[in-house]
């Protein structure tokens, strides 16, 4: 599957794009107030760079989801910026940053998220149908092939494995052909060997596609797929 070129940058960003995909500077996020207040990321900068697998560990409470909410735009951080593709994402509207996620990032989660009611297909272009357009059969045939799902597009969520489920998520996520794929606990609700099928998979679409993969994990073996492995403690990055 091709990565798709973004708008096309001014002369100041090309340098940054070439490499860079997502920069986090100086992040902070902060939640509640006054006694209760809970700095869960305490000035982090990091750069994830293209077409490699990162993956993002550390202790419960230490940041690891706060981090790719606020590396996604899902959450606003208090301090800092955040860069995705050349773009930063703080002076962005509501619906701007809500077309950047929508267009440029693709996301899967723990919990496979598929509406039960639709087949693959119907699954995978559900983004896209939600946001107006109607992605070509082609693609959604070649977003199923590249998870390994050819023959099963009409195939509804109950009939498949929990393995091919996730795979249908991937799928979703890469119909848009994001600029990077935040991937949170991707396999946490997996046994270990579809876990395994799923992370080569990870690994395959960065070494053959050029995908870019930021991927929260507690588990070591899991990890053992990405390039570089960030970690966070007490809201700070320790080693990256
Ligand atoms: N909505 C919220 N309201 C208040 N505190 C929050 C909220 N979300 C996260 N926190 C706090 O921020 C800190 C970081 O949480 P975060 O979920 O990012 O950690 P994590 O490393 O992903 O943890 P886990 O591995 O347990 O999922 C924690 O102390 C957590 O309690």
């Amino acid at each position: 599957m091709p990565v798709r070129r973004g708008p096309t940058p001014d002369r100041g960003t090309v340098a940054a794009m070439t490499t860079q995909t997502v920069v986090l500077r100086d992040v902070r996020a902060v939640f509640g107030t006054g006694t209760r207040q809970v700095t869960a990321l305490d000035g982090v900068s990091v750069t994830f760079e293209r077409g490699r697998f990162a993956a993002v560990m550390g202790p419960s409470g230490s940041g690891k989801s706060t981090l790719l909410h606020c590396a996604a735009g899902l959450d606003r951080p208090a301090g800092g910026t955040v860069t995705i593709d050349g773009t930063r994402l703080d002076g962005l509207s509501e619906d701007a940053l809500t077309r950047l996620r929508r267009d440029r990032i693709g996301f899967v989660f723990q919990a496979f998220n598929l509406v039960s009611a639709l087949t693959a297909e119907q699954n995978v272009a559900l983004p896209m149908r939600l946001a107006g357009r109607r992605p070509p059969a082609t693609e959604v045939t070649a977003a199923l092939d590249a998870v390994g799902l050819t023959g099963r597009a009409g195939h509804r969520p109950s009939e498949l494995s929990g393995g091919e489920q996730q795979r249908v998520a991937l799928a979703r996520a890469l119909i848009s052909r994001p600029a990077v794929v935040f991937a949170d606990e991707p396999t946490g609700a997996l046994d270990s060997v579809t876990s395994k099928q799923v992370l080569q998979l990870l690994r395959a679409l960065v070494d053959e596609h050029g995908l870019t993969v930021v991927m929260v994990t507690h588990d070591q073996e899991a990890a053992g797929y990405a390039d570089r492995i960030v970690t966070l403690a007490d809201g700070r990055v320790v080693s990256c």
